[in-house]
């Protein structure tokens, strides 16, 4: 008996496992192909994914596979590896992971279509209220199933209507599930049945054919095709016979700006220390064994060079490369350095694509086409075969992190593939994260090191300006005199100027200024930022917005003050100072649009602007050569984050800044604005010491035993009711010591809270807090798999939601 082991699309956490269907001879599924089987109440078709074909004992009551939707695999024996590694080490529900590894333009999704039952006795349907006879009739107009919502607005009902519920109860129509397929072709050649088709007689492929088309209304030819198994040509024969029409439907598409042919083939010249970095690395890369590299290269030394230089070597020995880019704002540059040496070897995978180019990228690497895959996070699945190289750009960003279900860390996932390639993991950066660098210094990992620009430059002269005491320009509340006489010298030299402000709107806090009240989010426990844009007031967790001039909520006065800065004002101000100078605004509110980074990066190289103001998207990875000024507004701003990254961070941010300046070969001058000018992390960011601070940092954090000296297991419980996140939190607290207890009493655990997340308070929903310092093995592993068990098995109320985050060390 041949047994498919599947887990189920929207299975509820207590029932999301694994089941045993029975495969029938005439399904030829494999492992890694999607299927329909019955499942749960009422045996309702769901979708399910296969990860095992055996043959066995039939468990008693089994059910069988009712179809199967993918002829060829859509995971590859890798891609089902994936599938395991991330739910069995993020703890994620079966069908996060599959999603994680499947591009959506290949998803599909079970909808709620509505047929009418035809032939009835028409006393009966005079009998109907009107509202129920208009929306019977639209059905019968219509050909096979039609959706639920689509059929309501079509007679002009609202969801609720009785009339739906009326046709239902009284049997004058049926519900059924549609399987939609969200494949979008480029150029859609679409098939739909014509007047009188029933009358032509035909053959079992085309009767196959009339019958979806009845169900689904129309479809693509390669979908029909894909579906019912039968060829083009049995399509073309029913158009000939006048059975079905043809049509095109074009599905508006954007032209990849990807150069064909390599524009850039010379060689790749390399100054003698990278020269250095790059003989060390291609010597680890050639390693029969997978093995984890770090880069660590200051600000503008040319670590692009090197890692192009590894991936030219990578492909000229037949290895395929992957190579991960923090943040989507970087990607222009990046991008077009690879392009321009390896044309349409490149694939490009990040998360502003639209699903069309996504499919065909994705298309292109699974096909082999693409050997290259540059992207953000989500790249790091991309079903590329026979990996040499990973490389990842900036390994200490955040960003790497997932922050929805599967919640990932792009670095775990690379080790474990360059381990099942064999491959060369290379992480990059001018501040490492201190786990890396650990590990690097401990000889687990390689070390490269590139300590000069390759400019010749020095790294930028660093001034710091107490705001304390530091007079202000003319007219300005935020630019300090030493930064503007900067600026005015650099606008003189015709040279530009990156400002860094680590906060988007116009004045951060509206306070009332009667009563001394700080507006805040009625959802969410922080205060409301106030645009000028569109004058309102608006909350930056949860959208929540009101008016700018709306009263005071605690006494009613008009009187609403602002107070702060945001770069909206500080782009007023520089407008007031410096009249002339063209000034492009780059932050989340200018840069909603997908193009708008492109543009804005575009004309800021072209010299279209004189300065460049903006939150942290300005601050990493850019290298414009005629920026020779920074300066960095509210530099204290990220240092009193709650999390024990927050000095790790504020450092990373402020050296990686000043090193947008003096790439070219003008030198470089950064000017940093602090209330707090004594403080460690600052002098250390400021004299872009990264040695004298991990030094530091080390030290906090064996004494304070925080990662790399221990994983970190992040759990939260949130819901709308307060008392019920809280009690959720003991709970699960009380039921880990006591499981610590009994069956994991050798484990090194250490058990931090319940303790408010902050802020507490995010849309509505209050966050309590677990943290858990252990250590990242198969037995800590199933400790939380056994208090997920346990938590799905306490019903505690639908709305109370658990989330968890593992932080773990490479
Ligand atoms: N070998 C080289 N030949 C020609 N140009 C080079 C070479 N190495 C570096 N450059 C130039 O130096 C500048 C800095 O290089 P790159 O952007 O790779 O630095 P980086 O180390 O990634 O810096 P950051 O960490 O600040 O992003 C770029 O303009 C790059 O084109
Ligand atoms: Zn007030
Ligand atoms: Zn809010």
């Amino acid at each position: 008996m041949k047994l498919a082991q599947v887990v189920v699309d929207k299975a509820s956490p207590a029932y999301d496992k694994p089941y045993d269907y029975l495969l029938p001879d005439s399904i030829p599924a494999r492992a890694g192909c999607r299927v329909l089987v019955p499942f749960g109440a009422g045996s309702r078709s769901r979708i399910a994914m296969v990860l095992e074909i055996r043959e066995g004992e039939a468990p008693a009551r089994a059910k069988a596979v009712a179809a199967l939707l993918d002829p060829e695999p859509l995971l590859s024996e890798e891609g089902l590896w994936l599938l395991r590694l991330l739910h069995d080490t993020t703890f994620c529900g079966w069908f996060d992971a599959v999603r994680a590894l499947v591009v959506p333009g290949a998803g599909m999704k079970l909808e709620l279509g509505i047929t009418p039952v035809r032939g009835l006795d028409p006393e009966a349907l005079a009998l109907l209220p009107p509202d129920a006879r208009r929306l019977y009739e639209i059905l019968c107009a219509r050909r096979g199933a039609v959706l639920e919502q689509r059929a309501l607005a079509a007679a002009g009902l609202s969801a609720d209507a009785p009339a739906l519920a009326e046709l239902l109860e009284r049997g004058f129509a049926k519900r059924e599930q549609l399987v939609r397929k969200r494949i979008v072709d480029e150029r859609a050649v679409m098939a739909r049945l014509l007047e009188g088709y029933g009358e032509h007689p035909h053959t079992e492929k085309q009767q196959k054919i009339v019958e979806l088309l009845e169900q689904v209304g129309c479809a693509s030819v390669r979908e029909l095709c894909y579906f019912t198994g039968v060829t083009r040509a049995v399509v073309d024969r029913m158009r000939k016979s006048g059975m079905v029409e043809l049509y095109e439907e074009l599905t508006p598409r954007r032209a990849s700006p990807r150069t064909a042919g390599p524009t850039d083939t010379g060689p790749i010249c390399l100054s003698p220390s990278q020269q250095a970095a790059f003989d060390l690395l291609s010597k680890v890369g050639r390693s029969p064994k997978a093995e984890v590299s770090l880069l660590h290269g200051v600000t503008g030394s040319g670590k692009t060079q090197v890692f192009l230089r590894l991936i030219e070597e990578t492909l000229s020995r037949g290895r395929a490369a992957l190579v991960l880019i923090p943040e989507i704002s970087l990607t222009p540059q990046t991008v077009s350095k690879f392009s321009a040496r390896f044309g349409s070897l490149v694939a490009v995978l990040h998360s502003s694509l639209s699903m069309t180019e996504r499919f065909d990228e994705w298309q292109r690497i699974r096909g082999g086409a693409a050997r290259i895959v540059v992207g953000t996070r989500s790249a790091v699945m991309a079903p590329l075969e026979n990996i040499g190289l990973i490389v990842i750009d900036e390994e200490q960003e955040h960003t790497y992190h997932s922050e929805s279900a599967p919640r990932y860390h792009a670095r775990d996932i690379a080790k474990h593939r360059a381990v099942r390639h064999r491959a060369h993991l290379l992480l990059c950066s001018a501040t490492p994260s201190i786990e890396s660098y650990y590990y690097a210094l401990s000889g687990k990992y390689h070390l490269a090191c590139l300590p000069e620009r390759y400019s010749g430059n020095l790294l930028p002269e660093v001034l710091t300006v107490d705001m304390k005491t530091a007079p202000l320009a003319a007219g300005s509340q935020t630019l300090s005199e030493e930064l503007c006489e900067q600026l005015r010298e650099t606008f003189e030299r015709r040279e530009q100027a990156i400002l860094l402000l680590n906060r988007r709107g116009y004045h951060t806090l509206v306070k009332c200024s009667s009563c001394g009240e700080v507006y805040r989010c009625p959802n969410c426990s922080i205060p409301l930022t106030y645009h000028a844009a569109n004058r309102r007031m608006i909350c930056h967790y949860c959208g929540h917005s009101v008016p700018a001039d709306a009263p005071c909520p605690s006494c009613k006065s008009a009187m609403l003050r602002q107070t702060g800065v945001g770069t909206q004002r500080v782009e007023e101000e520089l407008h007031a100072l410096f009249p002339d100078a063209r000034v492009l605004r780059m932050d989340m509110d200018t840069t909603m649009s997908r193009f708008a980074h492109e543009r804005g990066f575009g004309a800021f190289s072209r010299g279209e602007y004189d300065l460049m103001i903006g939150t942290q998207m300005v601050a990493k990875g850019l290298d414009f050569p005629n920026v020779t000024l920074v300066g960095v507004l509210a530099a204290d701003q990220s240092l009193y984050a709650e999390d024990f990254r927050g000095y790790e961070r504020t450092f990373s941010l402020i050296t990686q800044v000043v090193g947008r300046c003096g790439r070219g070969d003008k030198p470089g001058r950064a000017v940093i604005q602090t209330f707090d000018p004594e403080n460690r992390i600052l002098t250390l960011a400021a004299a872009q010491d990264y040695r004298a601070f991990y030094q530091e940092e080390i030290g906090y954090r064996r004494v304070g035993l925080y990662p790399p000296f221990c994983d970190i297991a992040c759990v939260v419980f949130s819901s709308v009711e307060e008392a019920e996140a809280v009690r959720a939190a003991r709970d699960y607290a009380s039921r880990f010591v006591e499981l610590a207890r009994e069956q994991y009493s050798g484990l090194p655990l250490r058990l931090l809270g319940p303790a408010e997340c902050s802020p507490y308070r995010v849309a509505g929903r209050y966050r309590c807090r677990l943290l858990v310092k252990c250590r990242g093995d198969r037995s800590t592993r199933s400790l939380f798999a056994g208090l997920f068990e346990w938590y799905y098995a306490q019903r505690f109320a639908a709305a109370l939601t658990l989330d968890f985050y593992y932080d773990s060390n490479v």
